[in-house]
């Protein structure tokens, strides 16, 4: 750096750049807390109904205001004929990320109150989001397979009743509290790369439904939201054997690992920007996970899981992340691969959207500075300085 140079933080890595009260990442406790609460205590007492609640309002719910928020979240789950047609337009051959890009485009665009970004149009078009993007999802997987679209049911709460869109039948018990504590520990994790730039557009006085539309942009890479499907690509590719014992899959998961680390290969649903000795949310999706397995009866999961966290920890002591146990739990859930990342948008609209809201209260243009490195100032031939 020389004297005139500033000092450039790639990636903005370690730069606190604002205040906030949804959620605190401590990394040196591993905690994370949304609005003072601890997560797991959370994922263990509550509904995602009432995490949302709590994400937007910052204080859990009254029954009274639970039941108000659960009758007007139910009346607002189908798509409207004409977000179904644009969908339908869409190429199977196209992510599905992509499709809830577009969807969360097009319910902006339908919002008579897109331009409004008071508090309480704010509030209510995150609730409405909330509340379509599950058929959206379930919808575009139903599609690509060929079958029938289920329609919602008002007599089932959030996470039944997106496994029964999903799936035509209604989930076991385990299976919908399992979904209940994925939806919640994905709901909301601080300045995150798609939480900011969220930020960044609402900073511009832009609407909630662009903000939210450029943050799913930025959930469906790799190196953040897209982790938990290739997380599963990694299982898949290991190839899943009922047939051998844990140490034989776990001995298959370690020489994969080598190979892959001595390749230089990043192996997704590991490593964290923040934390950096283990992700606070994962020892609670692992027990999702081991429920889901036992459930299931796949226990042969088990041994690719533990070869690879322990080899990863024992060549480089990275840690797995979130997407490490989530992805094979949605898989033993019946969803298909590319639709686990629309999983974690339909969670993540209820952190997005707190922040969003938090940004328009107390708003500042993010604008970053850059250090330029380009070449010195030059000139085209034959044309005149600038005076
Ligand atoms: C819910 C979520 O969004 S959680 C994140 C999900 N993303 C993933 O799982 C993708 C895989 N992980 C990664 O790419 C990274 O760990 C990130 C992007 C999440 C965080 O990265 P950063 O904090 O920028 O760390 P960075 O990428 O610089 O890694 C530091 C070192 O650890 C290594 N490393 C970090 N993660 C991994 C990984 N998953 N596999 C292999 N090596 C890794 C890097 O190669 C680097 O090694 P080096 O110093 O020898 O070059
Ligand atoms: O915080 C991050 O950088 C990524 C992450 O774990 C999340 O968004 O849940």
């Amino acid at each position: 750096m020389t004297e005139t140079q500033s000092e450039v933080r790639k990636g903005l890595a370690g730069v606190v750049a604002d205040y906030t009260a949804v959620s605190k990442v401590n990394p040196e406790t591993n905690s994370l807390l949304y609005r003072g609460y601890p997560v797991q205590e959370l994922a263990a007492n509550c509904s995602f109904e009432q995490v949302a609640l709590l994400l937007w309002n910052g204080e859990l719910p009254t029954e009274a205001e639970l039941a108000e928020f659960t009758t007007r979240e139910r009346a607002h789950r189908a798509l409207t004929p004409e977000l179904k047609a644009i969908i339908d337009a869409l190429p199977t051959t196209c992510h599905p990320m992509d499709v809830c890009r577009t969807a969360a485009s097009v319910l902006g665009a339908q919002d008579p109150e897109a331009e409004d970004s008071s508090a309480e149009a704010n509030l209510r078009k995150a609730q409405k989001l909330f509340a379509a993007m599950p058929a959206v999802v379930c919808y575009d997987q139903r599609r690509r397979r060929g079958q029938e679209p289920v329609a919602p049911r008002e007599d089932l709460g959030y996470s039944a009743n997106f496994l029964w869109m999903a799936f035509g039948e209604e989930a076991d018990p385990a299976v919908v509290e399992a979904f209940n504590t994925s939806m919640i520990l994905y709901a909301e994790h601080s300045f995150n790369a798609s939480t900011f730039t969220a930020r960044v557009v609402t900073s511009t006085l832009s609407d909630l439904h662009s903000a939210v539309t450029a943050a799913i942009g930025a959930l469906k890479g790799p190196l953040h939201g897209g982790a938990n499907e290739a997380v599963m690509e990694t299982f898949v590719e290991l190839g899943i054997r009922t047939e051998e014992s844990a140490a034989e899959a776990e001995a298959r998961a370690k020489a994969w690992m080598d190979e892959a680390l001595a390749a230089k290969k990043k192996v997704m649903g590991f490593g964290h920007r923040v934390y950096k000795h283990g992700d606070s949310r994962v020892p609670t999706m692992k027990a999702a996970l081991d429920a889901m397995i036992a459930h299931y009866g796949r226990p042969e999961l088990l041994g690719l899981y533990h070869g690879l966290e322990k080899s990863m920890d024992e060549a480089k002591g990275i840690k797995p992340n979130l997407d490490y146990p989530a992805g094979p739990t949605y898989w033993l859930m019946g969803f298909d691969i590319p639709t686990f990342t629309p999983l974690f948008v339909a969670a993540r609209i209820t952190g997005w959207t707190a922040h969003i809201m938090e940004q328009v209260a107390a708003n500042s243009l993010i604008r970053p500075l850059s250090e330029y490195n380009g070449p010195d100032e030059r000139h085209l031939p034959g044309a005149r300085a600038a005076q």
